[in-house]
């Protein structure tokens, strides 16, 4: 099955907190092996990442993880060799100041893994906003996931977190000191594990919604969602899509009419469709979605919207192929 890391950009203005998160990130690595890309080791300030060895471009921490410097014009290669399955991780987090705008960022690595990064994959824009600063610029309207930082700064954050919600597309989670859960980012290697049986089944794609970091999980929620029929490819593209309302991140199994059953992951309004494995089997859709705020019952009642009409023949698979993924990582 193809392995592709992904990889999550962090961006903010000056002292918003991005060090500080990249920090929690690896403190509460929790087995999810992470690399980070920053401008300097200063910047993040080593405190808790145990370094083991001497400090050189690429510095191997304590618990597996990796911290690398570079400047943009690095910035591909270093994706390529960090997502390589040599590399053996399961994040990698580049952290932005300095390196290029957000904008910019996101089509460097856009391009990156249409070219030489191939086993990476777009793991999503976080944007850190300083709530004591009580205000935020344009580039929220980009990010996939926003995190209202230094939340403990400010009597009230609900004013500012009503804007942020007011212009971001996707959620907006509020945070003290960079608290992001992992887990939100990626699937904790334990949980992705496949069960004995070798197949990919629901009941793993649940276990995801209990990550060790509980406190940081209370922030953030996952809904499953099941449907027992087919699902129309041009409703289902469509409600993927508009990007449903505070969600960061999907995936699960989708059976289309006619069709063996597909792989479907998002990130933002990122789409990755690729074959389901043969020995997964799914009658409808069985779907997990992480984000904040989220409306199980009315994701559950989008996803039935999608339902196929049987009276409709079989329709084109045309709107989910176009996101179906190369299969070039296979070979390695
Ligand atoms: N009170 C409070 N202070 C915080 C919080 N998060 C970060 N800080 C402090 O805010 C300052 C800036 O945090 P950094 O993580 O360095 O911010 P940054 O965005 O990486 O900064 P630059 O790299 O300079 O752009 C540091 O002194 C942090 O200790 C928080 O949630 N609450």
């Amino acid at each position: 099955m193809p392995r592709r890391v992904p990889v999550v950009l962090v961006a903010g203005r000056l002292g918003a907190g991005k060090s500080t998160l990249v920090n929690h990130l690896l403190r509460r690595a929790d087995g999810v092996r992470i690399g980070v890309v920053v401008n300097d080791f200063g910047a993040i300030g080593i405190d808790a990442m145990l370094v083991a060895g001497q400090a050189s471009a690429v510095t191997s921490l304590a618990n597996g993880c990796l911290c690398c410097t570079t400047d943009a014009n690095g910035l591909a290669g270093l994706l390529a060799e960090l997502t390589a399955p040599s590399a053996r991780l399961d994040l990698v987090v580049v952290e932005a100041s300095g390196l290029a705008e957000p904008r910019e960022l996101v089509r460097l690595l856009l391009d990156a893994i249409g070219g030489e990064a191939r086993h990476a994959a777009y793991g999503g824009l976080v944007v850190v906003v300083d709530a004591g600063s009580g205000e935020h610029d344009g580039v929220v309207r980009l990010a996939d996931l926003v995190v209202l930082n230094q939340v403990d700064r400010v009597d009230d954050p609900a004013p500012l977190l009503a804007s942020l919600r007011a212009v971001a597309p996707g959620p907006v989670l509020p945070v003290v000191r960079g608290a992001l859960d992992p887990a939100l980012l990626v699937d904790p290697p334990a949980r992705r594990r496949p069960p004995r049986s070798g197949q990919l089944s629901f009941d793993a794609l649940l276990r995801e919604e209990h990550p060790a970091d509980e406190h940081a999980h209370a922030a953030w929620d996952s809904v499953a969602v099941e449907r027992d029929a087919p699902l129309d490819p041009a409703r289902f593209a469509a409600f993927l899509e508009a990007g449903p309302a505070g969600v960061f991140r999907s995936k699960g199994v989708v059976r289309f009419p006619g069709a063996a059953p597909f792989v479907v992951q998002t990130v933002g309004t990122a789409i990755r469709v690729r074959p389901a494995p043969r020995s997964v089997d799914v009658a409808g859709a069985r779907l997990v979605f992480l984000g904040v705020g989220l409306d199980a019952a009315g994701l559950q009642a989008a996803v039935d919207a999608c339902a196929a009409d049987p009276a409709a023949g079989e329709p084109s698979l045309l709107p989910v192929l176009r996101y179906e993924e190369s299969e070039r990582v296979d070979a390695v």
